[in-house]
């Protein structure tokens, strides 16, 4: 379990974390998502700690996680770009990854090693930007890590190994709970992968929930009256948006399925439709819900 409580980060007189409160559960994929400059890899490095926040707590398993070895090594985190001594070959790096981490498992790298057909004994600094990458989550699995932190991991990685490594991901997390946190702007990925999603705003949450939650508290609805819209239907919902088509209002309202149907209906519309949206389109809406709205990019 990582909690983090109230927890502000800033560099020089910028604040970038303002108070943030967060829990992710043992054994979850946790996604997050935010504007460019929100504070998601400064997040991530503050969980991981790397950074030391200014003012709140960062606890992995009720412990404080900077400057806590026993704790570190438990976790790996996997940064946008990955890192490598220079001039160090795979097996080289393998061999470090070994010393540190207890945890290792030797079994796992030859067969993974099967798999990828490296050359092992090649300096990694010598591989393409995805190969390297490849290497970074190779030696971070065999690490055997409670929590593996990724801050846009899939970059630069081909659609088959793309595939690979998520099932690889998704096995440590079903087998042995493996916490995930990944942060990425591929949101089709994260919604395929996480079951929590957090939207982090100019340092700030806008939302924090379950995807099921999200997904089935947010609606794309389509209706139609025979002498336009009563004013009293945007009273009673909460619209996130709105837009005419033609005849058709289209309407993004929160809210539970059941009671957003009982306003619609109670308005007696011609027509009425509620259909899901993707977790891309809630990113849009929600963003748009606290001005960071760029408008008519929707079909
Ligand atoms: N070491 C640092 N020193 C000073 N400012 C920093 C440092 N690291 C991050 N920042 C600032 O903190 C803010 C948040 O940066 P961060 O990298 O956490 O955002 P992000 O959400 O990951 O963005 P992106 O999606 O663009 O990668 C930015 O304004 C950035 O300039």
């Amino acid at each position: 379990m990582i909690r983090i409580t109230e927890l502000s980060k800033s560099f020089d007189d910028e604040k970038v974390l303002d108070n943030i409160s967060l829990q992710i559960k043992k054994g979850s994929i946790y996604g997050l998502l935010g504007s460019n400059g929100a504070g998601k890899t400064t997040l991530l490095k503050t969980i991981a700690g790397i950074i030391k926040q200014n003012h709140g707590e960062v606890l992995v398993n009720e412990e404080r996680i900077f400057e806590n070895t026993e704790m570190k090594n438990r976790l790996i985190f996997i940064p946008d770009n990955p890192y490598f001594f220079s001039h160090y070959t795979v097996l080289q790096m393998a061999n470090f990854y070994q010393d540190i981490y207890s945890t290792w498992n030797q079994d796992r790298f030859v067969k993974l090693q099967s798999m990828i057909k490296f050359d092992v004994n090649k300096k990694i600094h010598r591989f393409s930007k995805g190969m390297q990458r490849q290497v970074a989550f190779w030696l971070a699995l065999c690490a055997m890590p409670d929590i593996l932190i990724l801050d846009e991991p899939f970059d630069g990685l081909d659609p088959v190994i793309r595939q690979k490594v998520k099932n690889l991901v998704i096995q440590d997390v079903a087998e042995r709970e493996m916490t995930v946190i990944i942060s990425s702007h591929n949101l089709r990925e994260v919604e395929d992968l996480c079951d929590y999603i957090g939207i982090l705003h100019n340092g700030i949450f806008v939302l924090e929930k379950e995807l099921d939650d999200l997904k089935s508290d947010i609606h794309k609805v389509q209706i139609a009256f025979k002498d336009g819209a009563p004013t009293s239907l945007f009273d009673q919902l909460d619209i996130l948006h709105k837009e005419k088509r033609g005849s058709v209002l289209l309407c993004i309202v929160r809210g539970k399925e059941e009671q957003v149907i009982q306003v619609i209906k109670q308005h007696k519309p011609i027509l009425y439709d509620l259909l899901p949206l993707t977790l891309e389109e809630i990113f849009i809406y929600e963003m748009g819900g606290v001005g960071y709205a760029v408008e008519n990019i929707l079909v």
